[in-house]
């Protein structure tokens, strides 16, 4: 028997995917770019291979890495297979299940969403309008609406270059719990739109100067169309601990025990604490969503930078906690370059880095499709083999 940890780094991708150019993102380097920008020194996720998978992937050794690192751990890189480069997309491919069907989006017209959705959800919901209804940044559009919506009560809702309905309302004058309430609404009324998530987005402030997103927020998401990895174990009594999002993108399916924490030091936090406790043949698996939602979407190379190195500061801690036959494996599920036009993702490769006590260094080269990671994570703890995926064990 033996355990795997799996951090799943949002939005920290290498470049190089081979479709890119099918999304508008060819050149697109979520690492490489942060590198060219702001001095960037990750010392521990590099003697894991970081800097070789980034080479490997998109041909360019990001600056600041040196392809004379001593490495400790073993490296490749996945290449996307899901139609999306969205966030339940890339952890459910993850997980072994790619996604394969066409996500419901919006068009990039204002207003973006269909008229007898919006009619539907102001009647259902009892609203007294809508604000937004367009493609947006999230902390954009609540300076755009967020005074006349404290005044008016009509929810913020917008979109973007995923399968989301985005609402945005103040926890305080609109409330927290009405916010969730017409999120529900929402979610049971886009099913049939194939919308991947509606996410709650509450915020607080005064007026357009100081508003804040908070940590209340909430993801209502389809289910995985396939048992995923977590489901697999939970099937056979296997012990899974989920971190931050993971319940929130895994539908609460096979999601076991969930623990919630914001800010991507309290996820680290928050994992080691767990990490001690989990069972023999368990998976215990965290989403660091502050370099997606702080940096890449805000398009700040030099924040993203720094979150990336503070990671690595805290990587020791982890590696330290390992016990023989214990696997670490550290991934991101798609890219959000921060020096890209627009504020969305990018399609990218990802990193796959993986640690063992004792384990020799070595590569497992080029993955096609994210769900090898899945199988391997399979194999490690001996369950039968997923639906998709080769390990490389
Ligand atoms: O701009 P904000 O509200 O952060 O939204 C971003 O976050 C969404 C969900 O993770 C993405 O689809 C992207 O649009
Ligand atoms: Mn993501
Ligand atoms: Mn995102």
């Amino acid at each position: 028997m033996s355990r795997t940890f799996l951090f799943i780094l949002d939005s920290v991708g290498i470049g190089g995917a081979p479709d890119a150019d099918r999304f508008g993102d060819r050149g697109a380097n979520t690492l490489g770019h942060i590198a060219a920008h702001v001095p960037l020194s990750l010392p521990h996720l590099a003697s894991l291979g970081l800097g070789h998978a980034a080479l490997a992937a998109s041909g360019h050794l990001p600056k600041g890495f040196t392809a004379e690192t001593a490495l400790k751990g073993q490296w490749g890189f996945g290449v996307e297979k899901s139609n999306g480069k969205d966030t339940p997309s890339g952890h459910w491919e993850i997980a072994g299940v790619p996604v394969s069907f066409d996500w419901g989006y919006f068009p990039k017209t204002v207003p973006c969403f269909p008229k007898s959705f919006t009619d539907a959800l102001i009647a259902q919901a009892e609203l007294p309008g809508l604000l937004g209804n367009k493609h947006a940044s999230g902390t954009d559009i609540i300076a755009e609406f967020g005074e006349d919506h404290m005044e008016s009560s009509r929810p913020i809702i917008y979109t973007s270059a995923d399968s989301v309905i985005q609402i945005a309302a103040h926890e305080e004058t609109f409330g927290l719990d009405r916010l969730y309430e017409v999120c529900q609404v929402a979610r049971e009324l886009s099913y049939d739109l194939n919308v991947g998530r509606v996410i709650a987005r509450p915020f607080v402030g005064a007026d357009a100067g100081d508003f804040t997103r908070t940590g209340n927020r909430k993801d209502y998401s389809i289910s995985p169309p396939a048992p995923t990895l977590l489901d697999r174990l939970t099937e056979v009594g296997r012990e899974v601990i989920s971190i931050g999002k993971i319940g929130d993108i895994y539908a609460h399916s096979g999601t076991g025990r969930e623990i919630k924490a914001v800010g991507n030091e309290a996820l680290f936090e928050a994992s080691l604490a767990a990490l001690p406790g989990l069972a023999e043949g368990g998976l215990l698996i965290t989403n660091f969503v502050d370099f997606d939602m702080l940096y890449g979407h805000r398009r700040d190379p030099r924040g993203y930078g720094a979150a990336l190195e503070a990671f690595d500061a805290l990587l020791p801690e982890a590696l330290a906690l390992l016990k023989s036959g214990d696997l670490l494996v550290i991934t991101a599920d798609h890219g959000c370059d921060p020096t890209w036009r627009g504020s969305d993702h990018t399609r990218e490769c990802v990193p796959i880095l993986t640690f063992s006590p004792g384990a020799a260094p070595a590569s497992f080269g080029r993955r096609d499709g994210f769900a090898d990671i899945g199988q391997t994570i399979a194999a490690h703890l001996g369950i039968a083999p997923l639906g998709a995926g080769k390990s490389w064990l």
